[in-house]
């Protein structure tokens, strides 16, 4: 039917849980398949359990025979072409048995095991009979083992766990069991600041290491935190890298879902699909102040080269936009706080007065204490939730991304653009890599949001970056085109006009 229509086949990486069913929703099959739905991976789910569970605890559980598993297992695997097989409750050791030989069989080619034992509220989903069953039979087969604290320990004959270095050298003795790769998950930790998980391949210990959400809305994240490296596996994404992809995942989730109201117990479910949400609300208008038409002609500044041109920064920002400059970013990369503070104070008032906004650059308490109209970071300043945070709807927060990965972030995260660069080499910004125009394309074609390109940058190749076919590059960022310029004025009149006229062509 396709053919007729002239469209290609189109393939879908495939998720399959074979987990319990909570009827909250929070946990289980309900979350692995929103996880997965989150990353743009099909879920397909084998139920083993069905549990009468809401946000104080697990009331019931009723467990589904080992034949009827088999059954679904086979209706999956006999018709549908799975990446990664999930699992999450295994009520019984004969359900870890036929699912063993089923995975065999069927040579499933990846396999991540969350050893679900006991549920968060403290109710037990897998009694000590399952034990053996994950020993011998399971572990041996996963590609990637997640357990909290309390599974590692009993996995481990029930010693105890209380530091960062009790949960190394559980994700060691547990990789001797046979799993290739150990994700000791810290989240119940006592007495940390932070929330963090050791990975260990067999080789290297990595500590991951982010900020821990004060919310209730926690139950579900070990279900969510596997089903979401089984989803980036399935696309083909290396070890690491989906596990550091869940782990932001699950911390953005959590924010964006801190004070969300769900049932009445301790432990509250979060949002799965926050980035719908927050799609929604981009479109219902918070973000209405920025103008993505802004970023047409870029002004970054540069201290270094008004000195050598002997003008202050007030006079260079005047004269690029008197030139024509759409937005400002005030770079400052040397200056002390009180002297950046005096500067940006001055070329806030400034750009206020011709109507064009200006940003600061890395430093998110500056622009606060000068009421610029907003930030913006790089992948190692402030991150965009935080500075989000901070600033509110009302600023504007724009990102450096050079990778797909990168700008899909930026956009869930709720930054307002993205600049993509270097594009071309550079002598402004030392050791930063140039990523070319195949790179900005790819940076621009996985965003929903505008794009600035930026690095090396000026009337001579202007064109051959706006030519590029995508609808949302909006314009170039520039510094030396304009500032190591003797009439600032001049040249970015000059620019503004070829970029006009490309705009213009376009259309
Ligand atoms: N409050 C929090 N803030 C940030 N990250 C968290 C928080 N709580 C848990 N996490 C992260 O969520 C992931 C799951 O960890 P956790 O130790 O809670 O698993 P779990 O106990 O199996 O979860 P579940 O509640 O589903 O049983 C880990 O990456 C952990 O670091
Ligand atoms: C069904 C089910 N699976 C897993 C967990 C662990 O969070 C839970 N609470 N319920
Ligand atoms: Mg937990």
């Amino acid at each position: 039917m396709s053919e007729t229509q002239g469209s290609a086949l189109q393939w879908l990486p495939h998720v399959l849980t074979v987990a319990g069913s909570d009827s909250g929703a929070g946990a289980g099959i309900q979350a692995d398949i929103k996880a997965c739905a989150a990353a743009g991976v099909y879920c397909s789910s084998v139920i083993t359990a069905v549990t009468a569970q809401n946000t104080v605890g697990v009331q019931g559980v009723y467990s589904i025979a080992e034949e009827f598993v088999t059954e679904q297992l086979r209706s999956v695997l006999s018709d549908m072409k799975v990446d990664v097989i999930k699992t999450g409750m295994l009520p019984s050791p004969g359900v870890i048995t036929v699912l063993c030989q089923i995975i065999k069989e069927f040579q499933v080619g990846t396999v991540v095991v969350d050893p679900v034992m006991v549920s968060t509220s403290g109710d037990i989903l897998s009694g000590p009979s399952t034990l053996t069953g994950f020993l011998e039979q399971l572990l041996p087969l996963a590609d990637i083992v997640t357990p909290n604290l309390k599974e590692a320990s009993a996995l481990l004959g029930g010693i105890s766990l209380e530091t960062v270095g009790d949960m190394r050298s559980a994700a060691k003795s547990i990789h001797d069991l046979g799993a290739r790769n150990v994700l000791v998950k810290g989240g119940d930790l006592r007495g940390s600041s932070d929330a963090i998980d050791i990975f260990f391949d067999g080789e290297q210990f990595h500590e991951l290491s982010g900020p821990r959400i004060i919310t209730r809305n926690t139950h579900g994240t070990g279900c969510t935190l596997a089903s979401y490296i089984a989803a980036e596996l399935a696309k083909g994404t290396p070890m690491l890298l989906a596990v550091q992809a869940a782990k932001s995942f699950v911390e953005s989730a959590l924010l964006f879902s801190k004070d969300l109201v769900i049932g009445s117990g301790p432990q509250g479910p979060f949002d799965h699909l926050y980035r719908m949400k927050k799609h929604q609300n981009d479109i219902n208008g918070p973000n209405s102040r920025f103008s993505a038409d802004s970023l047409l002609l870029y002004a970054v500044t540069d201290s270094r080269m008004n000195r050598k041109w002997s003008r202050s920064m007030a006079e260079a920002v005047k004269a690029s936009i008197e030139g024509g400059a759409t937005i400002v970013q005030l770079r400052e990369k040397e200056a002390e706080t009180g002297k950046f503070i005096d500067i940006a104070v001055k070329c806030v008032a400034i750009c206020r007065s011709y109507g064009v906004p200006l940003l600061i650059n890395d430093r998110v308490d500056v622009a606060l204490a000068c009421d610029a109209d907003g930030v913006h970071v790089g992948q190692s300043d402030m991150p965009v939730l935080f500075a989000r945070k901070i600033l509110g709807a009302g600023k504007i927060i724009g990102v450096s991304c050079k990778t797909p990965a990168q700008a899909e972030k930026a956009w869930a995260d709720g930054a307002d653009y993205i600049g993509c660069g270097g594009v071309f080499p550079t002598t402004t910004k030392k050791n930063n890599p140039t990523i070319g125009l195949d790179g900005l394309k790819a940076v621009c074609l996985s965003s929903k949001l505008p794009v600035v390109a930026i690095g090396g940058i000026g009337a001579e190749n202007a064109q051959s970056v706006m030519e590029l076919s995508a609808p949302n590059l909006k314009g170039v960022a520039v510094v030396s085109a304009l500032f190591d310029q003797e009439s600032v004025v001049a040249e970015t009149d000059r620019l503004k006009s070829l970029l006009m006229d490309m705009v213009m062509t376009d259309r």
